[in-house]
């Protein structure tokens, strides 16, 4: 069993511990926050956009440290795994690293590529990879496997679109030095599945509405020699939809389209994954599940992978990561 240990104990958080509690490679072995009620094992508080409310939980078997440090200090933990807001991930990842610890970071990696990439150097083989969970989704992996298995031939075209409404539990959300807005800290779930799937473009254009100076709701063309991908979204002011996602993805073969939106009364619409052959014969992927825990579990359990001696997989990989981070800032330069 990987003995792990979380560090920044919100959303995501709450959301890694409910995956380790269903894993069975790796163990939830402590956690640092800075709340003493958090570390009595009160975690009721927590509020995220999916995934059940936090609860209180026995933490006695656990170490539990009020600074990442005494995480640092215990040799019996594996992996570091990094749930802070973006702006605090560099001196994190940094210091986890030199410990020598392995670490898992929740994206973005870092808030520019640059530093991105500096942290990627400082890690040996392995020792750093990156929560992009989009990958890890049914509905995403789903294309992934197209492409690598080629039974569509050619990956050609996609349309992507991710966007939330007013996210007033983020502190700072637009700030550019903390959280990244709405690009870095949103659409780089899609930058990374576009990098992942679609390899870096050539050159993007991007149109967009922007609050104080950062863009809030964008479409953006990116242009390949071989393939064309669009990607939009943002922010909307209302509330009544707190997310929404999805995509039309063209292989020379086959054309898949998926769609999903969460509203504020707990209702959602959804089009499940569904292939429309050149043939003209329809398809619909039994993906199974739909818990959004499970996509979470099997990040964990890669990373658990990866530190008892396993490849690290492109999905985790800190140069993807960083390729990602670098579309961001592209799409920011126009
Ligand atoms: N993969 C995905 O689908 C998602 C990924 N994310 C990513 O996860 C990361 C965390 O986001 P999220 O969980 O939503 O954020 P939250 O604000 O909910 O949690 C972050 C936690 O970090 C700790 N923290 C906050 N500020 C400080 C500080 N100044 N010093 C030390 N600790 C601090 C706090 O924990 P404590 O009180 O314990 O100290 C806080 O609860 C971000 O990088 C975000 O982009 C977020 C949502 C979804
Ligand atoms: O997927 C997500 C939903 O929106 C949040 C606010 O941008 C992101 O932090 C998160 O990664």
């Amino acid at each position: 069993m990987i003995r792990a240990a979380v560090v920044g104990v919100g959303f995501m958080g709450w959301i890694h511990a409910l995956a380790y509690r269903r894993s069975n490679t790796a163990e939830m072995a402590g956690f640092a926050s800075r709340s003493a009620t958090k570390r009595s094992g009160d975690w009721r508080g927590i509020q995220g956009n999916f995934g059940p409310p936090g609860e209180q939980f026995d933490v006695s078997d656990m170490n539990v440290c009020e600074h990442l440090d005494g995480l640092l200090a215990d040799d019996s933990i594996d992996l570091i795994d990094i749930c802070l807001p973006p702006h605090l991930h560099v001196d994190a990842v940094t210091a986890s690293l030199a410990a020598g610890k392995r670490v898992l970071c929740e994206k973005p990696l870092a808030l520019t590529s640059a530093e991105a990439e500096r942290l990627t150097s400082l890690a040996s083989p392995g020792q750093l990879m990156v929560g992009h969970i989009l990958p890890l989704m049914p509905e995403f992996s789903l294309l992934a496997r197209m492409k690598a298995d080629g039974r569509f031939g050619r990956v050609i075209s996609g349309r992507f679109q991710r966007t939330i409404g007013p996210p007033d539990w983020i502190p700072d959300f637009y700030d550019l030095s903390r959280v990244g807005g709405p690009l870095l800290d949103l659409q780089v779930h899609d930058a990374h599945f576009i990098r992942l799937l679609f390899g870096m473009p050539q050159s993007v254009h991007t149109a967009s509405h922007k609050l104080d100076g950062v863009p809030k709701r964008y479409e953006t063309v990116l242009a390949y020699e071989d393939a064309v991908v669009s990607v939009g979204g943002g922010v909307i002011d209302s509330p009544a939809r707190p997310f929404t996602h999805g995509y039309e993805v063209s292989f020379e073969q086959a054309t898949v389209r998926f769609e999903f939106a969460a509203y504020s009364d707990g209702t959602t619409d959804s089009i499940p994954p569904v292939i429309m052959h050149n043939d003209g014969s329809l398809e619909r992927p039994e993906l199974g599940g739909g818990d959004p825990i499970d996509a979470f579990v099997t990040e964990i359990e890669l990373a658990a992978s990866v530190v008892a001696g396993a490849p690290l997989p492109p999905v985790l990989d800190p140069e993807l990561a960083s390729d990602a981070i670098k579309i961001c800032e592209m799409q920011m330069q126009n």
